[in-house]
């Protein structure tokens, strides 16, 4: 029963890290998810390409309650992500990683909670409303950063996330007002996904990678292409990083990620 899983963004399709991989289809309330497991170090980890194999999943129309639900019914408890974003901070260079530890949420059409209350399709038919004010996970995080740190990657120990709609990129006035808001980079697929996973108790953390600066930051014209081609050229480090902060993982769990709907659901 995988611990651990992995969910790659833009650029990370397969597992690379992993040995003896399986495939697993699992059924959820939401719809079926396939699921890649394997080996690593000893223990067996989940995969999941959030766009799907071939990015053929634009970020707004992603299954995210059927993701977390599917690794969360195969018994993972740690999910480590990646995220190719843009960045507002002239610190954050392309190609630098961020181990993210805000977000702020602007997408409009998604679904952000398993807790709808009787409409639930399935038996948490309560209403819960879990504390966010940390979103990541400060043991996932903390591995992330050690493990950046003993690699002697570019990388930054915190970073804040806006999460737009998508799938369009930004405006340079959008940009404007998010750096005015306190962000450093900017992606399409942070939210519901980091929401979710803490509402299962499960613990979450994000490593995003920049692949270009921001609308009206930039000189150049921001494509899809670009975003994609940086990720092949970083996609060595981050098997590394992963690799290594897997290790890093502490078996025993004492964040507060695991107790998340206590005192959320007003009993
Ligand atoms: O966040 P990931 O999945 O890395 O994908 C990022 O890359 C795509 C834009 O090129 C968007 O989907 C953005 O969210
Ligand atoms: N929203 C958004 N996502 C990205 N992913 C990679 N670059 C970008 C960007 O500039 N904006």
């Amino acid at each position: 029963m995988p611990r651990i899983a992995i969910i790659g963004g833009s650029g990370v399709y397969d597992p690379k890290l992993l040995e003896n991989v399986r495939e697993e289809f699992v059924s959820t309330p939401y719809g079926k998810v396939r699921v890649k497991i394997g080996e690593y170090g000893g223990e067996e980890i989940a995969f999941l390409p959030r766009h799907g194999e071939g990015h053929s999943v634009p970020p707004h129309r992603i299954n995210y309650r059927a993701n977390i639900w599917a690794l969360h019914e195969l018994g993972v408890e740690r999910i480590l992500s990646t995220s190719a974003v843009g960045s507002l901070n002239e610190a954050m260079k392309p190609g630098d990683f961020v181990i993210l530890d805000q977000l702020m949420d602007f997408t409009k059409t998604r679904h952000y909670t398993f807790y709808d209350g009787e409409e639930s399709p399935h038996d948490r038919k309560f209403v819960a409303h879990v504390d966010f004010t940390g979103p990541y996970c400060p043991e996932l995080r903390k591995a992330l950063i050690t493990a950046a740190r003993e690699l002697g990657f570019e990388y930054h120990p915190t970073g804040t996330y806006a999460c737009m709609e998508g799938p369009r990129f930004e405006t340079r006035a959008e940009i404007r007002a998010l750096k005015i808001l306190g962000a450093d980079v900017v992606g399409m697929t942070q939210c519901p996904e980091a929401i979710l996973a803490r509402e299962l108790e499960m613990c979450y953390a994000s490593v995003a990678i920049v692949t270009n600066f921001a609308a009206g930051i930039s000189r150049e014209k921001l494509t899809h292409k670009e975003v994609v081609e940086l990720m092949a050229q970083k996609s060595e480090e981050i098997k590394y990083l992963l690799m290594k902060s897997i290790r890093y993982i502490p078996k025993e769990r004492r964040c507060g990620c695991k107790d998340a709907l206590r005192g959320a659901t007003g009993d």
